[in-house]
């Protein structure tokens, strides 16, 4: 680990001053993992925003940790708080991460999703045009929907064919569902604000970075319903299938578990974000897929590489029935939809930042279930004993 104190250097060979940045929904799952290199690798200071901070309280205290008066916590909600112009204009950088971004929302919740995700982040991009801050704003590989491939009959070759599926921030589409599929009410609003970033870059000069993670996953994540959040709450993949693991349940695998995704590790991908901070020559005006090409598995690939490696650290045999087939309907309620691969170009990332992620999927999944285990294990055995209230 580089130490804070000695001299950062950027890609071209200048040292990096010392940043202030004001980080909007820096307590949640990226905020976190983002905060944590900043305080141990970086001499940066955060300004950190949200409504919730349990999953920073680790940086926050005790007062003696090495970079105490390195990040303050803000608890506000950006949706009403007139502290947030104010923030924004001591900042010599904004990241804005703040959302609504589970998929069990997109549907059901489809007001509060449109409104976290474009409404809400109107003001931010207001207040960095205005007065002329840097933002680095978090959009989603969910902008780029359904793959073209995707419309082509299942047996035609070009499903074979990268330009029929692979995504690409300059070239691809936004394929989105008719309007009474609601999932693709955040990819949509989503989109807008991309729009609305972009022409501010355009129109006024903003200087902004917009960032697509494609399935970023590690610890953190989410959470473990019944156990840090709520019982009926449906988190991301992730954390669902930790979840079920954790209690010995089968995996739900959605609509046969058919979609692909590709996932990449948080700590390779929080070092892209890193390179954006530190090389704004490099990254203003740009979009970045941010995202692993060679981790890309089934939701049910997924699920059967969980259970082997959840059994591996935790040394507990996989559950009897080990996955389960449940309908979007049934799991996700009306209007769900999906997206069915998702294959990051890395060309403008590699280009622009010479970044690449190094960790697959099996390590990434070691990690990340030895900490779900350590974690969570016993509060869950904890509740599996109690007996249920009649
Ligand atoms: N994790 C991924 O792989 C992934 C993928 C694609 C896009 N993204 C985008 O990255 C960003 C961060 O995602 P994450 O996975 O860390 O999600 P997260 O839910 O863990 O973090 C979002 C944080 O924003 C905060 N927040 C939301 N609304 C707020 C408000 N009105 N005021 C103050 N704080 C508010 C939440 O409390 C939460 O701590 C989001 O914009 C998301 O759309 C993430
Ligand atoms: O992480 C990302 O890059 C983006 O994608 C996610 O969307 P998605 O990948 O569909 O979300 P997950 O909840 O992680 O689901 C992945 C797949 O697993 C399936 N799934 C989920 C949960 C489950 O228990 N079983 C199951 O089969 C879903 O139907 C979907 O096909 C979310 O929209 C955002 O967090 C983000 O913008």
């Amino acid at each position: 680990m580089a130490s804070p104190s000695s001299t950062r250097i950027d890609l071209d060979g200048n040292p990096i001053k010392p940043l202030t940045i004001c980080m909007i929904g820096a307590g949640g799952f990226i905020g976190s993992h983002l905060c944590e290199k900043l305080m141990s690798e970086t001499s940066h200071k955060v300004l950190a925003l949200d409504v919730y901070n349990d999953k920073i309280k680790h940086l926050l205290e005790p007062e003696s940790l090495p970079w105490n008066g390195r990040i303050h916590f803000h608890r506000l909600n950006i949706k009403n708080d007139s502290r947030l112009e104010g923030l924004i204009k001591m900042a010599d950088l904004v990241i804005n991460l703040a959302a609504i971004c589970t998929p069990a929302d997109y549907n059901t919740r489809p007001l509060d999703t449109i409104y976290s995700n474009f409404i809400d982040a109107l003001p931010v991009v207001k207040y960095c045009s205005e007065t002329n801050k840097r933002l680095i704003h978090f959009s989603t590989c969910e902008v780029y929907g359904k793959t073209i491939g995707s419309y082509l009959p299942k047996d035609s070759p070009l499903r074979q064919d990268p330009a029929y599926y692979m995504l690409k921030e300059d070239v691809s589409p936004c394929i989105f569902g008719s309007i009474e599929k609601q999932r693709w009410s955040y990819a949509c609003a989503k989109q807008l604000i991309e729009r609305l970033v972009y022409a501010e870059g355009a129109e006024s000069g903003l200087e902004f970075t917009i960032v697509r993670p494609f399935n970023w996953i590690g610890p953190r994540m989410d959470f473990i319903p019944g156990i840090d959040g709520p019982s009926e709450g449906v988190p991301r993949v992730l954390a669902c299938f930790s979840n079920n693991l954790l209690r010995g349940e089968p995996l739900k695998l959605v609509d046969g578990g058919e979609s692909q995704r590709t996932f990449v590790y948080i700590k390779d991908a929080i070092e892209a974000v890193l390179l954006m901070i530190e090389n704004p020559a490099r990254a203003n005006g740009h979009i970045f897929n941010v995202g692993n090409p060679n981790n890309e598995v089934t939701v049910r690939q997924l699920a059967e590489m969980m259970i082997q490696v959840y059994s591996k650290v935790s040394g507990t045999q996989p559950p009897e029935t080990p996955t389960i087939d449940v309908s979007s309907k049934e799991f996700y309620g009306e209007g769900y939809d999906d997206s069915d691969k998702r294959i990051p170009d890395m060309t403008i990332i590699n280009k622009q930042l010479e970044w690449n992620p190094k960790t697959s999927l099996w390590d990434l999944l070691e990690s990340t279930l030895t900490y779900q285990h350590r974690t969570y294990a016993e509060a869950i055995k904890k509740v599996i004993a109690q007996p249920i209230a009649s």
